[in-house]
């Protein structure tokens, strides 16, 4: 299933916040959206999963849904937004609750999502009891639960540390393997950007406009191999050095108030 924008723009009453923004995120493909603070990647995540309605321009889905798909589209927030009072499994059952009446087969679901998360024998766990990285585990699971065929993710990894941030984005790269599953991820992180994306749409400073698509020519796997690094950092150069100009006007204006 493919998620296009487009011809996206929109305004928050005076404000521009996007403009014209075409791009298509084809079925099992990772596109990354990158761009300075505040340019609107946040506003086109919540637009493409329909949350709001653009200015104008059009977000849609094309194709079929994967086979026991509950909702084509689901998000990843980099808070987790997960329910405090409710265990592990609880929290990747709750989008179930009304979509699969049968509690066996609901569990059967649920214990599919734990197991490819690695959340097994954390089941009755409350989130409290969880670090960081674990906690957004149970975020990403109960995104899988509903078999999505696109993940919309704004800054999963964004709340973590280092170290969490890269065995999280390992996790990522198996979940994407094999490619039944595409994602939109917005970030700041160039790094996150290259490892995981098949293609970084690179969108100007405020009001984002798509200003370069890049591609990103490894296989995630290969990306994970010691002397894929330079070819990365390589990369990950490059899309700075597009940025870096607007993300400094950015960062002045901000200072001047
Ligand atoms: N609901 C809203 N009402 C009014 N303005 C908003 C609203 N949501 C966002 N904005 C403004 O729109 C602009 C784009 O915000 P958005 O969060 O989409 O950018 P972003 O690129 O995700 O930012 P960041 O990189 O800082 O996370 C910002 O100036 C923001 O203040």
């Amino acid at each position: 299933m493919d998620l296009i924008a487009d011809h996206i723009s929109h305004r928050f009453g005076a404000l521009d916040v996007l403009d014209d923004v075409s791009f298509t995120a084809r079925a099992g493909e990772v596109v990354a959206v990158v761009g300075p603070s505040g340019c609107g990647k946040s506003t086109l995540l919540s637009i493409l999963g329909g949350l709001l309605e653009p200015s104008s321009g059009v977000a849609k889905l094309r194709g079929v849904a994967p086979p026991e798909s509950l909702n084509p589209l689901t998000f990843v927030f980099q808070d987790f937004a997960l329910l405090p009072w409710c265990t592990v499994a609880e929290n990747v059952e709750f989008p179930l609750l009304n979509a699969i009446v049968d509690a066996a087969a609901r569990r059967a679901v649920v214990d599919d999502a734990l197991s490819r998360t690695g959340l097994s024998d954390f089941r009755k766990a409350y989130p409290k009891q969880l670090s960081g990285g674990m906690r957004q585990r149970v975020g990403i699971a109960r995104a899988l639960a509903v078999r999505p065929a696109i993940l919309l993710m704004d800054e999963p990894l964004s709340a973590l540390d280092s170290q969490t941030r890269e065995l999280l984005m390992e996790d990522f790269v198996r979940l994407l393997a094999d490619a039944t599953m595409g994602a939109v991820y917005v970030t700041h992180n160039l790094e996150e950007a290259v490892r995981l994306a098949d293609r970084i749409v690179v969108l100007s400073r405020r009001p984002g406009r798509v200003r370069e698509v890049v591609p990103i020519p490894m296989t995630r796997a290969e990306r994970g191999e010691l002397h894929a690094r330079e070819k990365l950092l390589a990369l990950q150069n490059e899309l700075w050095s597009l940025i870096r100009t607007e993300a400094i006007d950015v960062e002045r204006e901000v200072q001047r108030g």
